[in-house]
């Protein structure tokens, strides 16, 4: 029975404190029932000797190069190993797989990746780490960071002992509103925050007045009350093609009229859409699309006949999301 089983990707730049927060996880009476995959794209495995230090965690390594480029195969072949073995021990499945990726990882392809395991149903989510010293800098430097941030269903700021958290977090806030954001100083809740259970509240709002970043764009996307549901289709798979690398994600509800309730949930990270999710309840229709390097009018000139306006997202826009809204469920 492996329908419970986390993918969790732990994302974060060169240096930003992936394996320190995995080491502080792992140091919590809760981490158990964790298995750790290391990828590191250069040969030598510090990341993986670390973590394996002292402990007697299932611990798979894949250091032939970043996962995101070449080693796809070999990340499905091992979360399969990994399972597999765990159940010929007869013990109980794994609660989470955590895969530190490089510094470079995308996580668009990896989540791609794991297509193959969709018959088991992982739940899949991905969490990044923020050097707060240094974010701002990283993210004009690097188009990988731009994609670790707007993928992550959770930020966790890092080294909060060397910097103030005020201007990483607004940041992280105006690329990423999406995400759940954790500031904690203390590193055990720091870590327990990262890899623990999502918290009972509604995602964050962004800040009121959010930074503009120059190559950064969040925009909201709302269908018209007339749009159909192909219209809608249309336009999501447009979205992608148009976009290309420069989609990092895409996140909300969307109404597929005439079917009783009808309020999907609608998730991508970079052009890989998961499988819409049926939601509860009432919620406004509408999608957060983060870009880069894109603007409102370059999206509105994607297809300008079509029934949806394209504004830029704003605090108060009200599409939190509930409690586990954040993962995506990778299934068949
Ligand atoms: N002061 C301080 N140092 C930290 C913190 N987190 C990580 N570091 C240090 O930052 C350096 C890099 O941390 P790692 O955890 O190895 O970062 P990483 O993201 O795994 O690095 P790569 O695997 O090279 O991408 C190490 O020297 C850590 O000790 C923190 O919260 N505070």
């Amino acid at each position: 029975m492996t329908a419970a089983v986390e993918f969790i990707l732990l994302a974060g730049f060169l240096g930003s404190g992936k394996t320190s927060l995995l080491v502080d996880w792992l140091a919590l009476p809760e981490a158990a029932d964790t298995a750790v995959i290391v990828n590191e794209a250069g040969e030598i495995d510090v990341d993986g000797a670390i973590i394996a230090e002292g402990g007697t965690l299932p611990l798979s390594m894949m250091s032939n190069g970043c996962v995101c480029c070449s080693l796809t195969n070999d990340l499905v072949f091992t979360v399969r190993a990994l399972l597999e073995d765990r159940a010929k021990a007869g013990l109980p499945p794994f609660r989470r797989i955590i895969l530190e990726g490089s510094g470079l990882v995308r996580p668009g392809p990896v989540l791609r990746s794991l297509s193959p395991l969709a018959p088991l149903g992982l739940r899949v989510r991905v969490v990044t780490a923020c050097d707060a010293t240094r974010m701002g800098a990283l993210l004009d430097e690097f188009d990988e960071v731009a994609a670790q941030l707007a993928a992550a269903g959770t930020l966790v700021l890092t080294k909060l002992d060397l910097a103030l958290p005020g201007p990483a977090e607004a940041l992280a806030a105006s690329v990423n509103p999406l995400a759940l954001r954790v500031v904690e100083a203390d590193r055990a809740a720091r870590a327990r925050a990262a890899f623990g259970p999502a918290p009972p509240v509604d995602l964050p709002e962004p800040p009121a007045a959010p930074a503009a970043h120059p190559h950064m764009s969040v925009l909201r996307a709302t269908f018209s009350a007339d749009a159909t549901w192909e219209d809608k289709l249309d336009w999501m798979e447009n979205l992608a093609a148009f976009c290309g690398d420069r989609l990092l994600r895409v996140k909300g509800f969307v109404r597929q009229p005439g079917v009783a309730g009808g309020m999907l949930l609608i998730q991508a990270v970079g052009t890989l859409f998961s499988p819409p999710v049926a939601m509860s309840g009432s919620r406004p229709e509408g999608l957060v699309v983060i870009l880069r390097d894109l603007g409102a009018a370059e999206l509105r000139s994607m297809d300008p006949g079509a029934p949806v306006r394209i504004s830029v997202y704003r605090a108060g826009d009200g599409l939190a999301c509930q409690p586990g809204d954040s993962e995506a469920s990778l299934t068949s």
